[in-house]
């Protein structure tokens, strides 16, 4: 813990009552200090207080009152007061959140209908899929596609036990819309194991900030593992309020990952297979291919540019193409848009794995 440095904050002048009058939002809030938040556990957030800054540190929080009954979230970023020393037994307040680049909600599901807000500002959406055991369901992938397009999210999807199936096939269909993919394979016995792939997917997560998402079984936790080794010694700074093992959480938890040049960091995502999709807007997904985008531009109002939208351009687009090849090459585009236009609608689940999954908090 880095020792803090002695400054005005630690004079403190105690205005007698009265003097001033009670305003229900403090606009000054002169002293705060900007954090991030790094976890959440039964209203206890674990917060870094100057990230990356001389001063940085880990402090316990809670949301001020004044903030009523906005959720805060892993990876927001934050200004508290109080006691932000992170000595033990120390609570500061959360009196602020910054305007958010981008959120990611969670599916909504039986126990809970609302698709809430689960991470703040995370530039990328890493789908951990693993090449067999389980078997990828592509499903599921175009569903966090789509999810995170419309957060305005990048997305890298992370194939793993290449040593047990040819990744060629996914890697071709995902490629060709925009998603970055890299390949990974353990090898070894346990504690001696060698990551192959490993370095392709730091290089990918450098200097951002990342949500890793995955079926139980994928290799999710052997990433994590290799990517911060100490993860799970890291987040204690909430466990030390409740008592409670973190293993016991679901909520996301963001992790520095250590060794890097610029701030780079893993939000991990235990419990969560998926991501809500009731709210994706059609033109927010094309938003994600500028070529498509283009074309709609000369659809009817309020076109849906489903497979079976009147008129819709996309489809003009591909009879149109002046030979074969540009016409097939536009057809697979305009499929791969429909594909994950579809799969926000959640109907005609042919996976009933995965409807059950999904379902589980
Ligand atoms: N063959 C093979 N097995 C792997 C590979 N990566 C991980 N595994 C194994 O797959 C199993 C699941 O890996 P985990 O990292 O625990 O997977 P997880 O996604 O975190 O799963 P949960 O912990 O259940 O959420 C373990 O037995 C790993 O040893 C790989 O590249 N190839
Ligand atoms: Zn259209």
């Amino acid at each position: 813990m880095p020792t803090r440095r002695y400054d005005e904050r630690d004079v403190r002048i105690r205005p007698g009552r009265g003097t001033r009058p009670r305003t229900k939002i403090r606009p000054e809030h002169a002293d705060a200090e900007t954090a991030l938040v790094t976890g959440v556990d039964r209203g206890r957030y674990a917060v870094l207080v100057d990230p990356d800054g001389p001063g940085e540190r880990r402090a316990t929080a809670m949301k001020a009152r004044e903030l009523g009954r906005e959720r805060v979230v892993p990876g927001d970023r934050v200004d508290v007061v109080g006691d932000t020393s992170g000595d033990e037994g120390s609570l500061s307040r959360i009196v602020r959140i910054t305007e958010r680049r981008t959120v990611l909600r969670r599916t909504a599901d039986d126990t809970d209908p609302v698709e809430r807000v689960i991470v703040a500002n995370a530039d990328q959406l890493v789908v951990v899929t693993a090449l067999a055991d389980p078997e990828p369901r592509t499903r599921m992938i175009d569903r966090c596609v789509a999810a995170a397009y419309d957060a305005r999210m990048d997305v890298l999807l992370a194939l793993t036990k290449a040593d047990l199936a040819d990744p060629s096939e996914l890697v071709a269909m995902y490629a060709p819309i925009g998603v970055r993919v890299v390949v990974t394979r353990t090898e070894g016995p346990r504690d001696e194991r060698v990551i192959h792939g490993f370095d392709d997917l730091r290089a990918a997560l450098d200097g951002r900030t990342s949500v890793l998402v995955g079926h139980s079984g994928v290799g999710k936790s052997t990433l994590v593992n290799a990517l911060v080794p100490d993860a799970y010694r890291a987040t204690g700074a909430v466990n030390d309020v409740t008592g409670r093992g973190r293993h016991t959480s679901t909520s996301a938890v963001a992790l520095r990952v250590p060794g890097t040049d610029a701030p780079t960091w893993v939000i991990d995502t235990p419990g969560v297979r998926s991501f809500g999709l009731a709210h994706v807007d059609p033109t927010h997904l094309l938003r994600a291919f500028a070529d498509l985008s283009e074309v709609a531009e000369e659809c009817p109002r309020g076109c849906t540019h489903a497979a079976d939208a009147p008129d819709c351009a996309l489809d003009d687009w591909v009879t149109d193409a002046p030979d074969d090849e540009t016409r097939d090459a536009r057809a697979a585009r305009v499929e791969s848009f429909r594909r994950l236009l579809a799969s926000r609608l959640g109907s005609g689940d042919n996976d009933p794995r995965e409807s059950r999954e999904t379902a589980r908090p």
